[in-house]
């Protein structure tokens, strides 16, 4: 990848680009360049170290990678995540029902529409109070036990359109395999009307089963019958033999497929916690968001296309300015927990050191991706992202309408987001700091200048939005998945595994005997000093 001609180019043409404060005085039209309205999203790019030469060498390399070719492979579903032999279709879990994806010979479609009628179904006599626990009363409490996409997901979503949630019912995500977590959650709610999810594409992960046990357990224990299990807990699972074994009812299990990643799997069964907060029309009006990106991604020229000009301008930081890191600031209270559901969605996807056919790679993968909503971060880390001697390009997301009728509180927010992107790119230079200090005297004005001075050309996308619904919220996570998919294709790496996230897991369960039976197994000496000492302190704490 890195011998290409489009390779190459674009690495002799990184010192050609002017600073983007130049590029702006020369150029009133940039922005209308280097902008898109596309479903739901205005996009500017033009705070870009870019130039009209730039994208067409980005686009080069994106051809030269084939990514054309690849977007086709994937949306038919030919087997792309290929150390897993499987087909990555969560494209499909948005197609209308008329549509077809063969798998196989398989029209994947119909299972996708059989279960989200079985959602649908499910979900309104939840939504209606029909579904009644085991003392008859409706539920009020859904608690979504799962981790990773069995999580993140389904939780940042239900986060994000809380404005629109049924307000009897409430959402609570138990994940972390520290009994806090649980035992904080069940503090809360009662065991008549609570309704528990478990969530797990395999139905072996180890927090996901441990927390299902705590949570039957805790049921049983506070007055729940045997005979009430199949009323307060649901599957949400692609593994029907594990779901029996829990010992929940598979009437109660809403399935799903290996063809959908865990961290693209919001879309299937596992958002069902969304559906049942915004119900299944609000549901599907997230799919219509997410099927109106992938056609624009299918269908887009390359030029004109979002998800390959942001995965492109992220391979020309990540690959030709070295940069290592990407932040994604929305300053959009309800987003609070997009970032972190893209660490996975991107951390997990592009984390990769080998190419697609084993080899090292000799060019870097997938950035660290970090973020917070404005304007707490302003007050936190944007120091180092306006002064730090790294650069860090950000995307900044906002909507343009509250949902809420507070005060003025809503310009001061977009006044922060448009000027946060406007101070990264044009810095302030030293004349322009010591004229700010120009009441000083001159020994004191040139000894604080320079700490005054912002280097500036420091990059930024922003991404602006109506107000933030169902359907423009399925666009935005569509458009990061594409994202991540075209960068993949470009770095030649596969996307879809996660084998990475397997060692530490092993390493645990070769020390859960240690620590729980007291013996000290071979380990590093730190490792093994750091056992010793837990279970030294343990037993003296206990005392
Ligand atoms: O849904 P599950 O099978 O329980 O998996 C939950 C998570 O576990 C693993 O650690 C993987 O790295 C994640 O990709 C996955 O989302």
């Amino acid at each position: 990848m890195d011998t290409s001609a489009a390779w190459t180019a674009l690495a002799s043409h990184v010192a050609e680009v002017p600073p983007m404060r130049e590029l702006f005085e020369h150029d009133p039209d940039r922005f209308e360049r280097f902008s898109l309205r596309t479903c739901g999203i205005l996009a500017d790019y033009s705070k870009n170290r870019i130039t009209g030469r730039t994208m067409d060498l980005l686009m080069d390399l994106a051809r030269a990678a084939g990514v054309a070719e690849k977007i086709d492979a994937m949306f038919q579903g030919y087997r792309i995540n290929i150390t897993e032999n499987r087909a990555v279709l969560h494209t499909a879990l948005r197609k209308n029902a008329d549509e077809a994806v063969l798998l196989d010979g398989k029209n994947v479609v119909e299972d996708v529409h059989r279960v989200l009628s079985r959602m649908d179904g499910f979900v309104s006599r939840v939504r209606s109070g029909a579904w009644q626990g085991f003392t008859g009363e409706p539920i009020c409490d859904v608690v979504n036990i799962g981790i990773g996409g069995s999580d993140l997901g389904p939780k940042m979503v239900v986060e994000a359109l809380d404005f629109y949630r049924q307000k009897n019912l409430n959402f609570h995500f138990v994940s972390n395999i520290d009994g806090t977590h649980i035992a904080r959650v069940l503090n809360k709610v009662r065991p008549e009307t609570t309704l528990f999810l478990v969530a797990s594409k395999t139905f072996t992960t180890q927090e996901t089963l441990t927390n299902a046990h705590t949570a039957r357990d805790w049921f049983l224990a506070n007055g729940g019958t045997r005979d009430g299990v199949p009323l307060h807990f649901a599957a949400l699972s692609t593994n029907e033999a594990a779901v029996r074994a829990f010992g929940i009812d598979p009437a109660n299990m809403f399935e799903f497929w290996d063809w959908v990643g865990g961290r693209y799997s919001l879309w299937s069964a596992i958002g069902l916690p969304i559906a049942l907060s915004i119900g299944m029309d609000g549901f599907r009006e997230l799919l219509a968001g997410a099927r109106d990106m992938d056609e624009h991604f299918r269908t887009a020229p390359f030029e004109r296309n979002l998800p390959v000009i942001l995965a492109m301008l992220g391979v020309w930081y990540r690959n030709f300015h070295v940069f290592d890191s990407h932040a994604v600031l929305p300053y959009d209270q309800y987003l609070e927990f997009f970032p972190r559901y893209l660490q996975q969605a991107d951390m997990e996807s592009n984390g990769k050191r080998v190419a697609r056919d084993g080899r090292d790679v000799s060019w870097d993968t997938g950035p660290i991706l970090w973020g917070e909503p404005g304007t707490n971060g302003q007050h936190a880390f944007y120091q180092l992202l306006h002064q730090g001697t790294t650069v860090i390009p950000c995307d900044f997301l906002a909507p343009v309408h509250p949902l809420h009728e507070v005060g003025t509180h809503h310009a001061i927010l977009l006044a922060n987001f448009l000027a946060q992107p406007e101070a990264l790119m044009r810095g302030r230079t030293r004349e322009e700091a010591e004229a700010e200090l120009s009441v000083l005297p001159p020994e004191k004005r040139s000894a604080l200048a320079p700490h005054k001075v912002f280097p500036g050309n420091r990059p930024s996308n922003s991404l602006v939005y109506d107000r933030l619904a169902p359907r423009v919220l399925g666009s935005l996570i569509a458009l990061y998945e594409h994202k991540i998919f075209v960068q993949g294709i470009v770095w030649d790496i596969n996307s879809f595994d996660q084998m990475g996230v397997e060692l530490g897991k092993q390493l645990a369960n070769a020390i859960l005997p240690e620590l729980l039976e007291g013996a000290t197994g071979r380990h590093d000496s730190s490792t093994a000093g750091l056992i010793r000492y837990c279970l030294s302190r343990r037993n003296e704490l206990e005392e």
